[in-house]
């Protein structure tokens, strides 16, 4: 697998974009403005995962797809916090994979051995350690995801003849996993997976690494260690674990 640049980087190394998807409402948080909005430790959540992404090394540019009424916040965000590497801030879609479409579409013009990170905007604690993971791993595969191991019992249900859930299954622990993001991949692999995703009328996806699992099944999407603090921001109570957690994480001063 070819890692040159189509970029002209003069160490070889492929141009990488990191998308960040805030298009979301924020339906099971409630509330007035979207989740990523909220205040957390002093920056809105968004801020937090947008500056994840410009502080990493591996990272060339970032480009933001946000809800259309805040596009202009964002914007302004961007300016007054000196978030240098956010190339683009456009308008999400109506689902996540119509905003993962929306960020496919803005990278157009790039080449195909190009890399892009997909993150949510709603996990604002994403460490520079799975940031790096994920783009090594990169080198070895045309997709990668992140995900951590459960410790709970995970079980499939369903309803019975009063509508009443009963369990299903309880698929062994050992090989389950709970996928997070940054989920990466080399660009032309995502583009013929939703080219095959979108012309599927059936299509209903929760992540971007299913969609190649499910279009593309010929491709190896590698799985790397997530982190438990790697939360996604989804219902009330959220934001105060995500305080603790960041209360917790070393400043970037103190770190060896
Ligand atoms: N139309 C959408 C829906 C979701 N997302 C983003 O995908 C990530 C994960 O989605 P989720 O946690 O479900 O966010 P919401 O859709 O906002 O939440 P809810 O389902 O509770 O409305 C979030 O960063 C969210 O902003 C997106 O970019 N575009
Ligand atoms: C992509 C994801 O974060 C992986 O765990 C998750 O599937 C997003 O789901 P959501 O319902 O859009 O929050």
């Amino acid at each position: 697998m070819s890692r040159a640049s189509a970029t002209g980087d003069p160490s070889g190394a492929p141009h990488v974009t990191a998308a960040v998807l805030a298009g979301g409402v924020g339906a099971r948080m409630g509330g007035p403005r979207p989740k990523q909005m909220l205040p957390l430790a002093g920056r809105a959540v968004i801020e937090h995962s947008v500056a994840a992404f410009c502080d990493a090394p591996d990272v060339d540019d970032v480009i933001v797809l946000m809800v259309e009424d805040y596009l202009p916040e964002i914007e302004k965000m961007v300016d007054d916090n000196g978030l240098a590497k956010v190339s683009a801030v456009l308008p999400g879609g109506a689902t996540r994979t119509a905003t993962s479409c929306a960020a496919l579409r803005a990278l157009d013009t790039r080449d195909g051995s190009d890399l892009v990170l997909l993150h949510d905007a709603a996990r604002p604690l994403v460490s520079q350690r799975v940031i790096a993971d994920c783009v090594s791993a990169l080198a070895g595969a045309g997709a990668v995801g992140v995900a951590v191991p459960t410790s709970d019992t995970v079980i499939e249900v369903e309803d019975d003849d009063s509508g009443a859930e009963t369990l299903r299954a309880v698929p062994p622990r050992s090989s389950l996993r709970r996928m997070q993001t940054p989920q990466g991949f080399h660009l032309d692999v995502l583009r013929r997976a939703y080219d095959r995703a979108l012309a599927d009328p059936a299509l209903a996806a929760t992540d971007d690494c299913g969609v190649v699992l499910g279009y593309l099944p010929g491709e190896t999407v590698r799985i790397v260690e997530g982190d438990e603090a790697n939360l996604k921001i989804t219902n009330p109570g959220d934001i105060e674990i995500a305080e603790l957690l960041l209360r917790q994480r070393p400043q970037a001063k103190d770190r060896p």
